[in-house]
């Protein structure tokens, strides 16, 4: 019997979670796939419950499970809190040692229509985005009111280690690695491009190249077809998988892995929580229902249950069942029923 820890999410993250969780529940209907969810305290919902946005419960539960599902926290509620969800999210990721987080961009048939940028059906590439050090987790940290500091930190080490998950990344998929950085400006990024010369040479058969983060962000939605594997540290990988999103169609499909040395896997979708969807009915539940899939896959092992889902998700959008964010009518539940059905087809 599988363990999957539920971390719900706050604002739309619940309404996600359930989608999510009505999708797994009818893809493993009637196979072996065993598994039983527990819902921790998290994020706002950890600090209306028991005052602490991470407490030590969760960290516990999470660590002692095969996997993690998190739906997005925060929102206009918790701004200003002593200790934020946001700070519980880094917080987590921190505790499970989860340095290294996965944020692809697959524009299918199904999505090609539905971009704003033209041209894109075939995009497939992957942000290898460095997730628990750089300037989101650097000392010292002065809150001040006529000045602030944040720090950039990065050991040759934490840089190696995210290297090398994209490199071997790359040598299954298109050979070709892009460094995202801003190495005419910043001592880290000096600090990537040195150990990248040095970690290369052990994959002679993937190709490197070099981008400073603005002109990529560009090129991202101008040429988004010269990319493979784009590996780059935590805020700037953060702000180019957003800005990524918007090839597909939407924010609302993306899906992410955080992976780590030992210990459970956590998947999530890369957005916020969506504050302005709340009780709609109006978010996407696709993000959650591919994070869902990639657990299947990387931590089960059971493509067969993930394959079922990505085709059940493909005749549902191709059947035109979408929400705003997509362009179509559908509602939260529309979408989900619709998959769930499609499954069900599948299974009888
Ligand atoms: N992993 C996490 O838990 C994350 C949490 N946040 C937090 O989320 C809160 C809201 O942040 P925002 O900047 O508003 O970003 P957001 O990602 O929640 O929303 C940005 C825009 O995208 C739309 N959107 C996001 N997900 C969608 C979906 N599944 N379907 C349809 N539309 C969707 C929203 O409606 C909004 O218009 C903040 O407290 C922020 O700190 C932000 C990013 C990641
Ligand atoms: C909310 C932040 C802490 C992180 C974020 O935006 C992300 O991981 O996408
Ligand atoms: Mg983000």
């Amino acid at each position: 019997m599988y363990k999957i820890a539920v971390l719900e999410g706050d604002y739309s993250g619940p309404e996600m979670m359930e989608a999510g969780l009505a999708v797994l529940k009818a893809a493993t209907q009637g196979t072996d796939f065993q598994y039983q969810t527990t819902t921790y305290p998290f994020g706002g919902k950890g600090i209306d419950q028991v005052g602490d946005p991470l407490p030590q419960v969760t960290i516990d539960g999470c660590k002692a499970a095969d996997a993690v599902l998190l739906s997005a926290i925060g929102g206009p509620k918790y701004e200003g809190a002593e200790r934020t969800p946001e700070a519980g999210l880094l917080g987590i990721r921190e505790a499970l040692g989860l340095f290294a987080n996965l944020r692809p961009t697959h524009v299918t048939k199904a999505l090609g229509n539905l971009s704003p940028v033209k041209e894109v059906a075939g995009v497939d590439f992957v942000i290898v985005r460095e997730l628990t050090s750089g300037i989101y987790f650097g000392w010292p940290r002065v809150e001040g009111t006529s000045e602030a500091h944040d720090t950039a930190t990065y050991t040759a080490p934490e840089v190696e280690r995210i290297l090398r998950v994209g490199f071997k990344m790359a040598q299954k998929r298109d050979h070709h690695v892009t460094i995202v950085d801003k190495a005419n400006v910043l001592a880290t990024s000096r600090l990537w491009r040195a150990v990248t010369k040095q970690v290369a040479p052990d994959y002679p058969d993937v190709t490197v190249d070099y981008s400073y983060v603005d002109a990529a962000a560009m090129r991202i939605i101008s040429h988004p077809h010269d990319f493979d594997v784009i590996i780059t540290a935590n805020l700037f990988g953060d702000i180019l998988s957003d800005e990524a999103a918007v090839l597909p169609g939407s924010l609302g499909v993306i899906p992410s892995a955080s992976l780590g040395i030992s210990g459970p896997n956590l998947y999530e979708p890369i957005h916020g929580s969506a504050p302005d969807l709340v009780g709609q009915n109006k978010v996407n539940p696709l993000s959650m229902i591919n994070s869902i899939t990639w657990m299947l896959r990387q931590s089960f092992d059971r493509d067969d249950i993930a394959d079922q889902i990505d085709s059940a998700v493909q005749r549902v959008l191709e059947a035109g069942t979408m929400t705003a964010d997509l362009g179509g009518v559908a509602s939260t539940t529309d979408v989900t029923n619709a998959i769930v059905k499609e499954l069900e087809k599948e299974g009888a």
